[in-house]
Order: structure tokens, then C-alpha cells, then sequence
């Protein structure tokens, strides 16, 4: 099961509504991600795909940098939504990037449309990772 967050139904919400907001003209599997700053905001993010695919942006990355652009540095979750049969599953881009910016027990709630929720941090996505120049 996952611990109790105030704020989980809101994000979970937030996240899917996303879904209908990505652009996916290449591979037509949307992806939606809602993240809480420690000050209770909510910033929401969807994935933005390019005719270079590597020019894509993911839903995750999109909901970081928005905040971050927007004058946030400090968060408390992140809750990622698909259509998967399973939770969804941030790409390795995507949390090399959370990395920078979130605890290494942060909660993030990998979920999906069906009811599915996987809540993990990164110490268990990204053990062992490249955070500084050391
Ligand atoms: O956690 C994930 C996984 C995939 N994608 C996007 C990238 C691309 O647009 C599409 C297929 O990989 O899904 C995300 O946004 N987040
Ligand atoms: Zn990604």
C-alpha cells in the first residue's frame, strides 16, 4: 500500500487530466504528471512529442521544469499517470532529472487509468545516481 498524502486525490486527478492534453501525433501514448511543491502548489505536465523524436519532452520533465521555471526548488510528490496495463514507468532521462531535484525519499506515485498505484522515491528508481561533480 502507499502512505497517506492530503494532497494524493488532487494530484492523481491533476495528472490525469493531463492525459488529454499531451501531444502525441508519433506514438499516441500519453503520459500525465502532476508534482507538489513544499509550499502546496501544483504543477502539472504532460508529454510533447517532436517530428525528431529526441526532440520529445516527457510528462515528468515537463511538470519539473515548469515549476522550476515558475520560481520552485523544493517538492514533496510526484504522481505520474497512464494508459498502461501497469503503472507507468519514468524513462531513464526522466530520472536522471528528478535526481537533481528531489530527495532521494521523495514519494512518487506511478500509477494508471485502471486503479493501479506503485509508490516508490529514487533510491529505488535511480540507486547509485550522478547527482554532482565530486
Ligand atoms: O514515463 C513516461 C514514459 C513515456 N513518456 C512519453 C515519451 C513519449 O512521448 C511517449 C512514448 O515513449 O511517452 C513520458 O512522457 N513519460
Ligand atoms: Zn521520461
Amino acid at each position: 500500500m502507499t502512505d497517506y498524502l492530503p494532497e494524493y486525490d488532487q494530484l492523481k486527478q491533476m495528472a490525469d487530466e493531463e492525459l488529454d492534453r499531451a501531444y502525441i501525433p508519433y506514438s499516441h501514448f500519453p503520459v500525465g504528471a502532476a508534482l507538489l511543491t513544499s509550499d502546496g502548489q501544483i504543477f502539472q505536465g504532460c508529454n510533447i512529442e517532436n517530428a525528431a523524436f529526441g526532440s520529445t519532452m516527457c510528462a515528468e520533465r515537463t511538470a519539473i521544469f515548469s515549476a522550476v521555471a515558475a520560481g520552485h526548488q523544493k517538492f514533496e510528490a510526484l504522481v505520474v499517470s497512464g494508459k498502461t496495463n501497469g503503472a507507468i514507468a519514468p524513462c531513464g532521462a526522466c530520472r536522471q532529472v528528478m535526481a537533481e531535484w528531489f530527495e532521494k525519499d521523495m514519494p512518487i506515485f506511478l500509477t494508471n487509468t485502471h486503479g493501479k498505484v506503485l509508490q516508490t522515491d529514487l533510491a529505488h528508481l535511480l540507486p547509485d545516481s550522478f547527482i554532482e561533480l565530486t
